[in-house]
């Protein structure tokens, strides 16, 4: 219901206030129930009113219940407005309305109250913002009860504010910077008497505005400065040495002068490296007055050794001859699938290498063809020194070679008696001479290996020793066969014992092992190499012998080999 309504209604203050009673009883925040029950009883207040005006309450019936909710807000609205012109009212009949020096405004904030109280008077403001119908109250005291509908107005202005803290508490941050605040309304006051806070903001933002002019006219009086520092420089103090180089005097000096003085610029110092020192460390200049890295001056470097590349390129261009070729492929050497042994006719069920004679099934044709080599395989004798060895009273065969070359497998194999001499996949195993014989008839020397072998170098020197001694002064050595690996080759120290046999003219014999473990074609190159690498030699018995006690591959022609020493030569 419109307050103007009201007001005709009710001239009474004490009825006016009765109303207003039941009207706040609902409060702000009812709900639909609250607003029924105040529904009811505004009921019962447009029942009191009937005999003022019917024409209204036909009007307001007609509305229909569909703005009720609507109307019953605006009730709760119009019962502040009458709670604060009660108030009002109640003030103005004590006489209180000239506390504010008489000076009324329609604006809630005036001038006098900004002026004089300051931050603490809007905080206060604030404070009853917060608390509501005070502040109504306190600002409504000017509010005339003649004039309801402008003070309604203002009112229902000043709670939305009260509601809404922003405002008020933007003035009160205002009113907290007293400095800004309190200029502008000095200021403001001599324009002009009120300033509303829209007004007041945009002063302050002028105000902010014409500091920052200040500011950059400032900045720009520095920058000025500065410009003309820069223009005209003060001479720079510069250290200069004399001619002595050892006084240093102070002497104020051009800039322009200084950049056009040209010292001659200094030498530096080159840092020169060794080309061959791996170390990095700089020559010193005095010692390397030559300029090393010239590539003039460099020494030349001896001629690289051969390397491992090149002597495996010279290896593969050896063309063996088709004798040797077909020697290999007969006797099954070099690297061989067991189909294609099979094939070949051996009996690859034998745990026994492979030495029996191809396509036979007669146990006759699978003995040892050398009747000498059928004997039994018995250890009679082992020496570390000379004074050791046995009396020479069977013609011998030693087998010599480095450490690990198959010198004690190819012993058993000869034989077939496996396990009668001892093996190991370790260098070094064998460090004694030992002796063994085949019945009366051969005696077969096992040599210890030399070269690399799991044992101290004394050791091995002594074992080299006792071996050079043995194939060198032995009465009865017969042939010494020289076992190389067919893998690596030759090595220095069988250069060494072949020209110690040569000088001795011992009869020796190449004989290449573990020929299994590379092509059938290397076995024939190897053997050529050797070949041709003891051309020259007279002690040396041909040809090369290849074998491989693993598979049993010309073990049997060289037992044919060794067999006719035993027959031809007699104890
Ligand atoms: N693949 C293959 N391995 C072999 C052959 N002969 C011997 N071996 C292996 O080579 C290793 C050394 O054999 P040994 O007979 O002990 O050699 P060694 O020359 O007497 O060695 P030292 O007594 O230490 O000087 C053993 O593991 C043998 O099984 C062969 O013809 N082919
Ligand atoms: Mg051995």
């Amino acid at each position: 219901m419109p307050l103007h309504v009201r007001i005709r209604e009710k001239t009474s203050i004490a009825s006016l206030l009765s109303s207003r009673r039941n009207w706040s009883g609902g409060g702000v925040d009812g709900g639909k129930k609250s607003g029924k029950r105040e529904g009811a009883k505004t009921k019962g207040t447009r029942t009191t009113g009937r005999n003022k005006s019917e024409k209204r309450e036909e009007h307001k019936e007609a509305r229909g219940n569909a703005g009720q909710r609507r109307r019953w807000s605006d009730t709760n609205g119009q019962s502040d407005a009458k709670k604060n012109a009660s108030q009002a009212v109640r003030r103005k009949r004590k006489g209180d309305h000239d506390s504010w020096n008489g000076d009324h405004s329609d604006t809630p904030y005036s001038k006098s109250k900004l002026t004089r109280n300051g931050p603490s008077t809007m905080t206060r403001g604030k404070a009853s913002a917060r608390k509501g119908d005070r502040f109504r109250s306190e600002t409504l005291d000017e509010d005339d009860l003649h004039s309801r509908k402008r003070s309604n107005s203002m009112v229902s202005s000043v709670s939305r504010g009260g509601r809404s803290n922003s405002m008020v508490s933007g003035i009160t941050r205002e009113g907290k910077s007293q400095s800004v605040f309190s200029r502008n309304a000095e200021a403001s006051s001599k324009g002009k008497k009120f300033d509303t806070p829209a007004r007041v903001s945009r002063q302050k933002e002028a105000a902010t505005d014409a500091n920052l002019d200040d500011h950059g006219a400032e900045s720009k009086k520095s920058d000025d400065s500065g410009q003309i520092a820069e223009e005209k420089p003060r001479p720079r103090r510069t250290r200069v040495l004399d001619k002595t180089g050892k006084k240093i005097r102070v002497a104020k000096k051009d800039p322009v002068s200084d950049i056009e003085e040209t010292l001659p610029p200094k030498k530096r110092k080159r840092m020169k490296l060794d080309p061959y020192d791996t170390s990095n460390k700089r020559l010193e200049d005095s010692t390397a007055k030559q300029d090393v890295c010239s590539p003039e001056k460099i020494p030349e470097k001896s001629p690289p050794e051969e390397t491992e590349t090149s002597i495996n390129a010279k290896f593969r261009a050896i063309q063996p001859s088709s004798s040797i070729i077909s020697y290999v492929e007969d006797n099954l050497l070099g690297r061989r699938r067991l189909n294609e042994i099979k094939n070949a006719g051996y009996n690859v069920k034998l745990s026994a290498p492979l030495d029996n004679v191809p396509f036979s099934t007669s146990p006759e044709r699978e003995r040892i063809e050398e009747n000498v080599f059928r004997n039994k395989l018995e250890f009679f004798a082992a020496a570390k020194i000379s004074s050791s060895f046995p009396p020479p009273t069977l013609p011998e065969i030693a087998f010599a070679g480095v450490s690990n070359v198959g010198k004690s497998s190819l012993l058993n194999a000869l034989t077939r008696q496996w396990g009668v001499v001892r093996t190991s996949d370790k260098p070094g195993l064998t460090q004694t001479i030992n002796f063994f014989r085949l019945a009366s008839k051969l005696c077969l020397v096992d040599l210890p290996g030399y070269g690399f072998a799991y044992a101290k170098d004394e050791v091995k020197d002594s074992w080299q020793e006792l071996v050079k001694e043995y194939v060198s002064t032995r009465v009865g050595l017969e042939r010494v066969c020289l076992l190389v690996h067919t893998k690596r080759g030759m090595k220095p120290l069988d250069y060494e014992l072949v020209d110690l046999m040569e000088r001795s003219k011992t009869p020796y014999q190449i004989v290449l092992t573990k020929t299994d473990l590379v092509f059938p074609i290397d076995v024939a190159r190897r053997a050529v190499e050797i070949q041709e690498s003891l051309k020259k030699n007279k002690s040396v018995v041909r040809p090369v012998m290849m074998v491989s006690s693993k598979t049993g591959a010309g073990v049997r022609n060289l037992r044919g080999v060794l067999g006719k020493i035993a027959r031809f030569i007699k104890p």
